[in-house]
């Protein structure tokens, strides 16, 4: 995923602008200038608080919503201009998933799936075999018959899952999919969300307000804020170094990126006079995850360190942590300068007297 102009990508937003009219006439801009590219393939977390714009931006994939300016590609076709019969082809090529699964309650496991296909105008037969084929898939066998109030909510969004692949889509939306499934429900999910992705070669794009999400399955990820995309690119280059303070603050309920309140409420921006700590965030990637560089700058450089938080994890397959320490502030330019040098990141954040 880029801001770039990349023609071959499977989702474009080119220069997007949305104005809904708002109380008394006045515009709400919900989105402004957005430009992103997702390449065939990827899982694009879409992260951002309520408001930010994600509903509307995911909308704007099957033409649920237009822009009011720039355009919205679909694997090469304008979905913003698509009217009638073009638009329903774009639309097949564009399966969604919903947080509340969206099923039909009158119908059982098997006719939610078949659905879209009876739409298609699909013979019986073929969706017969294509529906058999799906609940395989997302593991339902055995509950073809069965009513969506007689699920758990794993296994409706399994359906909602297999209903969204009905027509063999090119682009799967996932509208904050895990939100209404407890932990370890959406870890199922998610990883059902993988295989596909890994299997079929489906691009997926989620909106989503946890930034646990993005890091458990998402390629690549944007921020939006207030419309705006404000950081995007690879997780793992967003999670290691992410530079938009609304990123940062997303990140700090997944990383030991928050500073205890006692060190925070009184940190200040410049160095002040007379002794003080300085307060840096290391950030350890890649095959640096796990070495013990604390150790070393105390016994190589003479430097202690004090611990204030962090976490080491992974995100996809990498491993990453992060550390918020503080050191001497006159040795702060020493102790940066030498865990730089072993491949880590370093940003101060502060200081405290
Ligand atoms: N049909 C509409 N008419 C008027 N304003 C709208 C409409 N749809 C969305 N908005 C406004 O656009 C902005 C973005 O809304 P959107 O639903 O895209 O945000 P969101 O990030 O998905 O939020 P949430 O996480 O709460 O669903 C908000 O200010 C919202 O009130």
């Amino acid at each position: 995923m880029t801001g770039s102009t990349a023609t071959d990508a499977a989702i474009r937003f080119d220069g997007v602008g949305k104005a809904f009219a708002g109380p008394g006439g006045v515009p709400v801009h919900a989105l402004d200038a957005v430009t992103l590219a997702v390449e065939p393939g990827a899982i694009c977390g879409i992260i951002g608080r309520s408001g930010a714009g994600k509903s509307t931006l995911l909308r704007m994939v099957n033409g649920l919503e237009r822009p009011t300016t720039g355009t919205v590609t679909v694997a090469g076709h304008d979905v913003g201009r698509a009217r009638g019969a073009a638009l329903r082809r774009v639309r097949r090529e564009v399966g969604m998933i919903f947080q509340h699964f969206n099923l039909l309650a009158s119908r059982t496991v098997a006719g939610n799936i078949a659905l879209p296909l009876e739409i298609a105008g699909t013979p019986a037969g073929p969706i017969r075999a294509r529906v058999a084929d799906l609940i395989d898939r997302v593991g339902l066998r055995g509950l073809e018959g069965r009513y969506p109030a007689e699920l758990s909510g794993g296994q409706k969004q399994r359906v909602g899952i297999a209903r969204a692949l009905a027509t063999q889509p090119k682009v799967l939306l996932s509208d904050e999919a895990t939100s209404a499934l407890d932990p370890e429900t959406t870890q199922t999910v998610l990883r059902l969300l993988a295989d596909i992705n890994r299997d079929l070669g489906l691009t997926i794009l989620l909106i989503t307000h946890e930034m646990a999400v993005v890091r458990d399955i998402a390629s690549h990820m944007a921020v939006i804020e207030g419309g705006r995309i404000v950081e995007s690119g690879p997780t793992y280059d967003i999670f290691t170094n992410p530079t938009h303070p609304t990123t940062q603050s997303f990140l700090g309920g997944v990383t030991g990126l928050t500073l205890p309140g006692f060190i925070a409420g009184r940190m200040l921006e410049q160095r002040p006079d007379g002794p003080a700590q300085e307060i840096i965030r290391v950030t350890f990637a890649g095959a640096h995850a796990t070495d013990p560089m604390l150790s070393r700058l105390a016994v190589e450089q003479g430097i202690a360190s004090n611990i204030l938080a962090g976490a080491i994890e992974e995100v996809g397959p990498h491993p990453f942590g992060n550390l918020l320490i503080s050191v001497d502030a006159d040795r702060g330019a020493q102790a940066r300068a030498y865990l730089e040098r072993h491949g880590l990141l370093t940003k101060v954040l502060g200081y405290v007297r």
